[in-house]
């Protein structure tokens, strides 16, 4: 089988206070998503929000129904976010092909049958990180690209967080059930993602750090404001933040990440910031 997939159930702010290192990683971080000529998938229970890595180098790559969809199709009653973190590939949805470059998205719509992956290059293969979530509506599948995205400027060389955020699946720019996703990249010279930290109990988060240099790491931050714990990244890790929890993190040099999230609503600003002299 191409196709593996582990589930993860939520954990309560309470239990994870008691949490080791090892319980911690193993509940929260995503270790292996890219493997040659594989899909590999976490489901988590937060919201049902499926994350995931396709690396197709030597065949094309057909997102199949795992078990705990008990669905015909993957997308029977999904919608899917891709970014391709690679280079040069091709999605196929129901026949029609989209070219996506290096750091281009596509959204597919909830419905469609069929879903397969491939990279012009065996190579330099395309490395497609997706993201899936529960949807009531067919909406159009639509390819954005880097040109489509928002692009917001954040943060400070003097408070070490400068960084450019871009929104790609958000629905001032294409239309969605609950899914969004986007992209942050922090400036040379800094080193924190969404510090001031803050928390959206109505929506999960998950988040995927890449470009992070040989020999470098993120320390990732979650938990409650006054309750953090810390998990250690290396490149090409994502890391599951439930509702309840914070998701900040700092890097011993710059890096990229990409945020997915989904639950209540749409509204991308309506998260409650955390003062930071109050973090604990
Ligand atoms: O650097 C940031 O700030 C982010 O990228 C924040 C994420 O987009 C996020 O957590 C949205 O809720
Ligand atoms: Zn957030």
């Amino acid at each position: 089988m191409s196709i593996s997939y582990e589930s993860r159930y939520a954990s309560s702010p309470q239990g994870v206070k008691s949490y080791d290192t090892t319980q911690l990683r193993n509940e929260f971080l995503i270790e292996n998503l890219f493997e040659s000529d594989k899909i590999n998938l976490v489901y988590s229970h937060y919201d049902r929000f499926i994350s995931g890595g396709v690396l197709p180098i030597n065949k094309a790559l057909t997102l199949e129904t795992i078990d705990p969809l008990k669905a015909p199709y993957f997308l029977e009653r999904r919608e899917l976010g891709i970014i391709n973190v690679g280079q040069s590939g091709t999605v196929t949805v129901d026949g029609t092909a989209y070219n996506l470059e290096h750091k281009e998205a596509l959204y597919v719509g909830q419905g469609n049958k069929d879903v397969v992956f491939s990279s012009k290059s065996s190579s330099e293969p395309a490395m497609f990180y997706i993201n899936s979530t529960p949807a009531h509506k067919s909406y159009p599948t639509k390819k954005i690209g880097t040109d489509d995205v928002e692009v917001i400027e954040l943060g400070s060389p003097e408070t070490a967080n400068a960084r450019t955020l871009r929104k790609y699946i958000v629905n001032s720019v294409v239309d969605v059930c609950q899914l969004q996703m986007g992209m942050t990249s922090i400036k040379p010279g800094s080193s924190w993602n969404t510090m001031p930290a803050h928390v959206h109990d109505r929506r999960m988060e998950v988040y995927f750090y890449f470009e992070i240099p040989e020999g470098q790491s993120v320390c990732h931050f979650m938990g409650e404001p006054q309750e953090t714990r810390h998990i250690w990244m290396q490149n090409n890790q994502a890391v599951i933040s439930p509702p309840w929890s914070i998701h900040s993190g700092s890097g011993t040099s710059n890096y990229s990440f990409i945020w997915g999230m989904a639950g209540e609503n749409l509204d991308y600003g309506d998260m409650d910031v955390c003062k930071i002299p109050d973090l604990r």
